[in-house]
């Protein structure tokens, strides 16, 4: 396993991303105008962030029926030489020029992606570096399938595959691990890529009004704290006339289960410094990554390669 860069300080922006409706276009034009607005920061010197976030399904309203709808073939596949600029998917190529234009490392929320040899369709993150070049993707690993008599009834499964990896990339300030919505339940996901050096993770989201008061800020508090990490999940913005009213709520925890920055319900941009010093404090004060006890129980990190 390679060595992580070392972990210096960062300027974060979450897009609690809006009026994502039934037209494309107009929701990749509005997300590429949102990012180029975080990219200018909050108005104080030096906030320009480093690294700007969109939330899950951000290019088509979330629903199984859209996701054949809307997918796009990205191309590529984890492991090969990603070349961005080959790419036909019309995400893809806004999310790279963006980034390119705004001088930033872009987390490109999540799109339904078809593959191009199966055909198989997946929710799928993909991540830009300054350059625009297209430096990870992970594909929804745990799809939503879940039924809560009158409440809500949601089977991703339906249309949708799960990937079979974990992901992290890094930057020139941290080792960024990846995940979407509802692989944050999945401790063993966040588990894998903490014990491979990731210093703060990313999952965009979309959680609803049932789950969401229940569990979103609580999964991010303990993903954080179990692994000592940064944990941060970005929504959209609710939206009470779409069929799926996401929670909103986007949010950065630090490495001791503490809220940083939260957002309410509606579009705003979220801006956040993260500060190493709180992740070398909470794992020297609270030594729990070296009193792990592999002799009782395995490290589920090892054998994942
Ligand atoms: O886990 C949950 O409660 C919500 C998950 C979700 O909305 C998703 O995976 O898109």
């Amino acid at each position: 396993m390679s060595t992580p860069p070392s972990f210096k300080p960062f300027r974060l922006a979450l897009i609690q991303l809006g009026a994502i409706g039934t037209d494309k276009s107009a929701n990749l034009r509005h997300a590429r105008e949102m990012i180029m607005k975080a990219a200018e920061g909050d108005g104080a010197p030096g906030s320009k962030p480093s690294l700007i976030v969109l939330p899950e399904c951000f290019n088509s309203p979330y629903g199984v029926s859209h996701f054949p709808t809307y997918a796009e073939t990205i191309g590529y596949t984890k492991g090969q030489d990603y070349n961005v600029l080959t790419s036909e998917s019309e995400s893809v190529k806004m999310l790279s020029s963006a980034a390119k234009e705004a001088n930033v490392w872009l987390v490109g929320g999540s799109i339904p992606e078809r593959d191009a040899n199966d055909q198989k369709l997946y929710n799928t993150s993909t991540v830009y570096s300054p350059t625009g070049a297209l430096v990870a993707m992970h594909r929804k690993v745990h799809l939503f399938d879940i039924d809560i008599p009158g409440k809500i009834t949601f089977k991703e499964s339906e249309t949708l595959t799960g990937g079979s990896s974990t992901t992290f990339f890094d930057t020139d300030f941290a080792r960024v691990g990846l995940g979407i919505c509802y692989d944050v339940r999945f401790p063993e996901l966040t588990m894998i890529s903490a014990r491979k050096g990731c210093h703060i993770f990313i999952y965009p989201g979309a959680f609803n009004m049932t789950t969401g008061p229940l569990h979103w800020s609580l999964l991010q508090r303990a993903r954080a704290n179990d692994n000592q990490v940064f944990f941060s999940m970005c929504s959209p913005a609710r939206d009470l006339s779409a069929d799926y009213q996401a929670w909103g709520h986007s949010m950065v925890v630090d490495p001791l289960g503490k809220i940083i920055a939260e957002a309410a319900e509606d579009e705003c941009i979220i801006h956040t410094s993260i500060d190493p010093t709180a992740f070398h404090e909470a794992r020297a004060g609270i030594p729990v990554t070296t009193q792990r006890r592999f002799d009782v129980y395995p490290d589920v990190s090892k054998g994942s390669e």
